[in-house]
């Protein structure tokens, strides 16, 4: 190269050097602390693997001002951390109208079917999804949906107790997740698919494939995010091709709904919904309404959010709860007190009695505090907006987190946040417990829809776990090693011996 061409590029790089250090001037021009960064990627590279994320966190929070707020920066996008229950309250609850987007995710016309899951919807058209959606998830339909996931928690604990007769160690983790898909294919899918006993069955077969990250499905995500269009063009899409076997089975378990086979799951719910715009015809307004966001796609496109949103999450909660329960013996001995008494009262185990298992709650919400699913929780900022008690304003297109990680354990709120102790969460205690310092579901008008149903299927399972079993560590396994994916993290492992309570 010639002396010119090497003083062109020294030009070049000054001057992308200088504008990366401008952008990066955001937060200090307004007094706002910052980790440290580095020109043009900020912080992303320690805030786009969740593996280093909630370390990244908890020094942000810890060191440079995050359990109120701090900036960061994503390239050269400014980004808010705010860790303050107060201002969070505010910014994602009574602000909500300002705060109702997420981070968009790039996609193709291909992904029709994630692209229209409530959970990546935003505006009046998230509104009306959700309007529509939420009466599902409410305690009535609950309560009819109790005796679906009663019928897949007893095959789990029957099979359970079966392995416990060969095997001196089982794999929960496992099990569990085969329990949920068995129980997503039931309630969403109104399919009876046994992956529990069936390690070929096609359903879970194909879940398999939907999440698994291989190095050519990676590249392709990445792909789609940086150029959409293009990868449109080219028939590529950002959801695994697997997507295309749940709309099929969707799409016939519907048809299969309207000639008359009813059961009273999500699915039903769902139909319902539509059908009962469709009887308004008379006033018109809410029929068109209706009509226009559940069409029979939009219906496919939330079963299939049962998988997305439904599958790993239930799992590893209850993966995370069994091994903390057979951690503490003590605790789980008063845990299935409580449920034998509850028994003795209601007969069975009932959606009444797990409603009122006061220490059963507490148990899986400690346990959802050592280690919530969403590491942090994100919104996006619409359109200007000033920071309450400051004189700061943030612009449209800035994305707010919450570090829920670090909250869950901060000992301001929490003395002792290692500890396991449930009785935190017991009535008598819970007002000590500071309003959003507890967050496994989310903040606000966009938390889990189906906070009731996790909490229900969650419930039914423990419950009836300890009841047929004692649970204990297997030897080697005393700690749980977290296991970070790319939007959430999982058990390693959680190996028991089950100790049936029974004679069979
Ligand atoms: C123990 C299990 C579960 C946990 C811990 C959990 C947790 C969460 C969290 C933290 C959020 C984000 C909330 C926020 O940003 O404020 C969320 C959102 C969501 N969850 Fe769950 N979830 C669970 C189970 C489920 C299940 C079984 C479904 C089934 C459909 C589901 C559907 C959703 C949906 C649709 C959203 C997005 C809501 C919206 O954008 O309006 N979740 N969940």
């Amino acid at each position: 190269m010639s002396g010119e061409t090497w003083l062109l590029l020294g030009v070049v790089i000054l001057l992308a050097w200088a504008y990366s250090r401008w952008k990066h001037s955001f937060w200090s021009s307004r007094g706002v602390a910052t980790p440290p960064f580095i020109p043009f990627l900020g912080h992303l590279h320690k805030t786009a693997m969740l593996r280093k994320r909630y370390a990244f966190d908890m020094d942000a929070y810890y060191r440079y001002g995050g359990s109120k707020f701090c900036g960061l920066y994503s390239f050269h996008k400014p980004c808010l951390l705010v860790g303050d229950p107060e201002l969070l309250k505010q910014m994602f609850v009574k602000d909500f109208d300002c705060f109702s987007g997420k981070k968009p995710l790039k996609l193709t016309k291909h992904d029709k079917v994630i692209s229209d899951t409530l959970v990546l919807k935003t505006g009046e058209e998230w509104k009306k999804l959700r309007a529509i959606m939420s009466p599902t998830f409410s305690s009535g339909k609950m309560k009819g949906m109790f005796p679906l996931v009663c019928q897949k928690a007893d095959d789990l604990v029957s099979f359970c107790l079966k392995e416990a007769r060969t095997k001196p160690v089982i794999d929960m983790k496992h099990n569990f997740s085969r329990f949920t898909l068995d129980t997503i294919a039931s309630c969403a899918f109104g399919l009876e698919c046994n992956s529990l006993g069936d390690e070929d069955s096609d359903f879970s077969k194909k879940v398999d494939k939907f999440f698994k990250l291989t190095t050519a499905s990676t590249l392709r995500k990445i792909f789609v995010s940086i150029a959409p269009r293009i990868a449109g063009a080219l028939n590529m899409q950002f959801s695994s091709p697997t997507t295309g076997f749940f709309k099929e089975l969707a799409l016939k378990t519907i048809a299969a709904r309207r000639e008359g086979s009813k059961r009273g799951d999500f699915l039903d719910l769902l139909l319902e919904t539509q059908s009962q715009g469709e009887d308004d015809g008379g006033s018109g307004k809410r029929a068109s309404k209706s009509k226009e966001v559940l069409d029979d796609e939009t219906i496919v496109s939330q079963c299939v959010l049962f998988i997305l949103a439904g599958y790993g999450t239930t799992a590893s909660a209850l993966s995370y709860a069994a091994f903390l329960l057979a951690k503490h013996p003590d605790t789980q001995q008063r845990l299935r007190q409580e449920i034998v008494e509850l028994i003795e009262k209601h007969g069975d185990v009932t959606y009444q009695g797990i409603m009122e298992a006061k220490f059963l709650d507490a148990c899986i919400m400690e346990s959802l505090r050592l280690y919530p699913i969403s590491v942090y929780l994100e919104r996006m900022c619409e359109r200007n907006y000033r920071i309450p008690g400051t004189d700061i304003t943030i612009p449209p297109g800035t994305v707010v987190s919450c570090p829920v990680w670090t909250m869950h354990r901060d000992p301001k709120y929490w003395p002792e946040p290692e500890e396991f102790r449930p009785e935190r969460f017991l009535p008598e205690n819970k007002a000590d417990i500071p309003n959003l310092a507890h967050m496994p579901f989310g903040i606000g008008p966009r938390n889990c829809i189906a906070q009731r149903f996790a909490l229900m299927e969650t419930k039914i399972v423990l419950s009836k776990l300890l009841l047929a079993s004692d649970l204990r560590l297997a030897p080697g396994c005393e700690n749980v090693t977290v296991s970070f994916g790319f939007g959430s993290h999982s058990p390693k492992a959680v190996e028991l011996i089950l100790q049936p309570l029974k004679d069979e």
